[in-house]
């Protein structure tokens, strides 16, 4: 196959991050993508409506192509009130909130400390219909960084499912063949996102041959055989699973560094990776489902009504990017990617 129509897509994770960057970052992830939900991870996080509102303001300042349109989240904290919750769904603008424990990941120090501090926040998000998303890591220091995840799914995922029956929730960025099977056995209201890097690359990539920290993102990549969990959890058709990069830009000198930052960049060539994977799997067929009626569906939203054309067409990823006034070394710099959006 050297060309595949498929309906828009959508990226269900992203961080687009905040000031000079917006530029670029607006620029790669509005490219062909319909919608994009913007993490609230900035400094400072995104925690109420308003913030929300105004963050909003200025992504579309930088004038994103025509057919693009941002999708907020909160940020919640252990002082989030269920008040807030309900101002933010009222404002039409702002779909999820996004549970970050304290701690787990880039910028997550005013996250939450305790899951139950904000059982009565879920309460009003299940009742007015707004979406939680995690990042699924427990934190604690004796708690090996590559069990973290599956620690969090039985010891706070497990039971805020059983607890919130109608609450819809994202695990996001799933990097575990047990996320992927906890995902499948859940209940309808239970989804995960698969970013592009955790099907391409496991701990090895990372690792073997001298350590890469562009590599380095949280979730940490995991050994091959969650890898082909993902592969299998992604191409396999299920409505569970959608496309969500957690594109994830770094300064190159905060990547390359003693304590290197946590994440990926990907809106540079997301949808063109993923179609790899899928094409690897004989799975092309079911990468329209994934990029862009999955997500859609779970959410609640229209999927896109017109489409995008994928060409078999090799292209080089540059060695770096602009981000604003700095550079950012995206995945595959320097090499080549097989497929290109028209
Ligand atoms: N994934 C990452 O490694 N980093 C993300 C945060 C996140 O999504 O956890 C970031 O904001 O840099
Ligand atoms: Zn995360
Ligand atoms: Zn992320």
């Amino acid at each position: 196959m050297t060309t595949l129509t498929i309906t828009r897509p959508d990226d269900w994770h992203v961080h687009l991050r905040d000031g000079e960057v917006l530029t670029d970052t607006v620029r790669d992830i509005s490219r062909y993508n319909g919608r994009a939900l913007i993490m609230p991870n900035t400094v400072p996080p995104v925690t109420n409506t308003e913030m929300a509102l105004a963050y909003r303001e200025r992504i579309m300042a930088q004038k994103p192509s025509e057919q693009f349109e941002p999708l907020m989240a909160l940020y919640l904290t252990d002082n989030t009130t269920p008040d807030e919750i309900r101002k933010a769904k009222a404002s039409g603008a702002v779909v999820a909130a996004k549970l970050y424990p304290a701690g787990a990941t880039t910028n997550s120090d005013s996250g939450v400390t305790n899951a139950k501090n904000i059982y009565h926040v879920l309460e009003a998000m299940q009742e007015v219909g707004m979406l939680l998303l995690v990042h699924g890591e427990v934190t604690h220091h004796e708690v090996d960084i590559f069990d973290r995840e599956k620690e969090f799914l039985d010891t706070v995922l497990a039971p805020i499912v059983n607890d919130f029956p109608n609450l819809k929730i994202v695990l996001e960025h799933i990097t575990t063949a047990d996320a992927a099977n906890f995902v499948k056995n859940a209940n309808e209201n239970v989804a995960a996102t698969i970013t592009a890097h955790h099907l391409m690359y496991n701990r090895n990539h990372m690792l073997v041959g001298g350590i890469k920290p562009h590599f380095y993102c949280l979730p940490i990549l995991k050994r091959n055989t969650h890898q082909k969990a993902l592969v299998e959890a992604a191409t396999s058709g299920s409505k569970k699973f959608f496309l969500g990069t957690d594109s994830a830009p770094h300064a190159k000198g905060a990547k390359e560094s003693a304590c290197g930052c946590a994440g990926s960049y990907t809106a540079h060539a997301a949808l063109e990776l993923y179609a790899e994977v899928f094409e690897q799997e004989g799975k092309l067929d079911n990468l329209e489902a994934f990029a862009s009626q999955n997500g859609p569906d779970f959410y609640g939203v229209p999927r896109n009504t017109d489409t995008v054309t994928l060409t078999k067409e090799e292209w080089p990823v540059p060695d770096t990017m602009p981000f604003g006034s700095d550079i950012v070394v995206p995945i595959r710099a320097g090499e080549t990617v097989s497929w290109k959006v028209k």
